[in-house]
């Protein structure tokens, strides 16, 4: 018997060729709200699967008695309820490292803008303002203290790159890693690095982990770096202190709310600069990330192996 395959989000064209061309499965689509409820109530869901918007909560998989699959074409698994799908005895998938080049370049690339004021600067000339340039000049980051917040596949992938471009780069994770770099207590890297970038995921630990408190600690001069989860960081409180000048500037590529409220005001700060969460949305590895997650759902689905690590909650289901 064929299985359905429920796409909560388009997936990238070789993925999706790769679902077509598989003869015992089914694609089912539920973009919406209205085309999900009809999926659910016409069809047995056999798995699903979504990118970073589609919701998975246990309301969802409380109407799917046969879901076995739940597959995230990326990385960050905060849209999924991973603890009522493992009690419930579903695997849920995704694509560990899959975008951790693309992540960390786009994470380098918003220091070097923000740093060296380059958004401003681009800017400027478009407008006709090539006289102004003494206005954007900013600083280099060669010499300059990186503290990484959270050294997993990510947060190495920057420290390597910081590392050539001559900075000192320390880190806080929650377990010390084996890497070259010097791991600092949390309130000793918000008080000594000149720019903070932060790797972690989004749980009920990290949300608002940057909060008034770890703000108020950093130096004047601070840039903060996000690539990670908008919500690992008080967003009035951020607001607060850009406008007030306690911190110096704030890059990232994901925000709370995505995408933002059109007053959100921290969004046109000037020492803000912000990029619509597309830190790995290059051709390659798009593809890359969908295409992984696809093959691993059709193994699972084929009760044929997956790739090793691709199940995120194996250990708790017992699958070693
Ligand atoms: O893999 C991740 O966690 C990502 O953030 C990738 O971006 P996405 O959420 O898929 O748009």
């Amino acid at each position: 018997m064929s299985k359905n395959v429920l796409l909560l989000e388009t997936v990238a064209d070789d993925a999706l060729q790769m679902l077509k061309e598989a003869s015992d499965m089914n694609i089912l689509t539920g973009y919406d709200e209205a085309s999900l409820q009809s999926q659910i109530q016409n069809n047995r869901i056999d798995a699903i699967i979504t990118r970073g918007k589609g919701q998975v909560r246990d309301s969802l998989m409380q109407q799917l008695p046969e879901l076995k699959v739940i597959s995230r074409c990326g990385v960050g698994l905060d849209n999924i309820d991973v603890s009522h799908a493992t009690k419930r005895g579903i695997k849920v998938v995704n694509a560990p490292n899959s975008n951790a080049d693309t992540i960390a370049e786009h994470t380098i690339a918003l220091l070097l803008m923000l740093q060296r004021n380059l958004y401003n600067a681009v800017t400027m000339v478009k407008e006709n303002r090539w006289a102004d340039r003494g206005t954007y000049i900013g600083d280099e980051t060669h010499g300059k203290t990186l503290g990484i917040i959270g050294m997993g596949n990510i947060g190495k992938k920057v420290a390597k790159i910081a590392t050539a471009l001559g900075m000192n780069v320390v880190y806080w994770s929650s377990n010390k890693e084996n890497v070259p770099y010097t791991f600092l207590e949390f309130d000793v890297l918000l008080k000594t690095s000149d720019s903070i970038s932060l790797h972690l995921p989004l749980t009920s630990k990290t949300e608002n982990l940057i909060d008034v408190s770890a703000l108020s600690k950093m130096k004047p001069t601070a840039l903060v770096i996000n690539t990670a989860r908008g919500g690992i960081i008080d967003q009035n409180e951020l607001f607060n202190a850009l406008k007030a000048k306690k911190i110096a500037g704030f890059a990232a590529d994901v925000l709370a709310l995505e995408p933002p409220d059109k007053n959100d005001p921290l969004v046109p700060l000037e020492n803000v600069l912000i990029t619509a969460h597309l830190g790995s949305l290059t051709k390659t590895t798009y593809t890359k990330m969908c295409t992984m997650t696809v093959e691993n759902t059709l193994a699972i689905l084929r009760d044929e192996a997956p790739m090793a690590n691709c199940i995120f909650n194996r250990e708790k289901l017992g699958i070693g």
